[in-house]
């Protein structure tokens, strides 16, 4: 049976840039994990396509499935339910591929309560100033929401120290380097426990 593969979570603030780097993680096509496509009740935005930018589902079809235990974890947010189905995420990694997940800080809560071992990194922005110009020069939410965003984003940053690693996003290039250095690494830390690499290591 295949190794188990290593789950990955993103999270951060709304608005901090977890979907910009996301993608520019899966546009390098010199990694080898898979990214979970979340299921939301929110309206499509201008472009975005359902089954690649997340599954649109009704209110009712969400809460039936949160009734059904198929979501691994899900947060309502600004008014909206945001998920993961379980069903992707296990047989993914049980086929021994690493899943990647892009989710807010409640969900991502849930998901180290459930599975531990993941490797949890926390995105931040290099100021709150920043963030805010950030949020509102995507120019998808109305000003009522921006406030609300800002509003949790405090919070949301409060909760960083549960993370196993911050990556600030000041520089695009730098943060998307850095969260695959760490994936990198952590892969090395599983690795070492092989019994055929401690002889070529040495002492662990
Ligand atoms: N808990 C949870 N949060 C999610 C999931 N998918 C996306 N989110 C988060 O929900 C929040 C709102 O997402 P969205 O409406 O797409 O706005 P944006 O991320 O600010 O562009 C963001 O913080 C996302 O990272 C999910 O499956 N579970
Ligand atoms: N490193 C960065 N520097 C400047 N702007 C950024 C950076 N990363 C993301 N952005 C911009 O910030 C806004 C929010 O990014 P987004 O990926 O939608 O955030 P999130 O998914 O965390 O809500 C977008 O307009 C995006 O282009």
């Amino acid at each position: 049976m295949a190794k188990r593969g290593m789950l990955i979570v993103l999270s951060g603030p709304s608005g901090v840039g977890k979907g910009t780097v996301r993608k520019a993680i899966f546009e390098q096509k010199d990694n080898d994990f898979q990214y979970s496509i979340s299921m939301t009740t929110r309206q499509p935005r201008n472009g975005e396509v359902n089954g690649e930018d997340y599954f649109f589902v009704s209110k009712s079809d969400f809460e039936d499935k949160i009734a059904h235990g198929q979501m691994l974890e899900y947060a309502k947010y600004v008014d909206n339910y945001y998920g993961t189905p379980l069903q992707y995420v296990n047989q993914t990694l049980d086929s021994g591929k690493d899943v990647f997940l892009e989710i807010e800080v409640n969900g991502a809560r849930q998901v180290r309560e459930k599975m531990p071992d993941g490797v949890f990194i926390f995105l931040t922005p290099p100021d709150l100033v920043e963030l805010k110009q950030r949020i509102i020069n995507r120019g998808t939410e109305d000003m009522a929401t921006i406030d609300k965003r800002m509003g949790k984003a405090v919070d949301e940053i409060k909760t960083m120290r549960d993370y196993d690693y911050a990556v600030v996003n000041d520089d695009l290039v730098v943060a998307v380097d850095e969260i695959k250095n760490i994936i990198k690494g952590e892969h090395l830390r599983v690795t070492r426990v092989y019994p055929e690499y401690q002889e070529m290591l040495g002492e662990l």
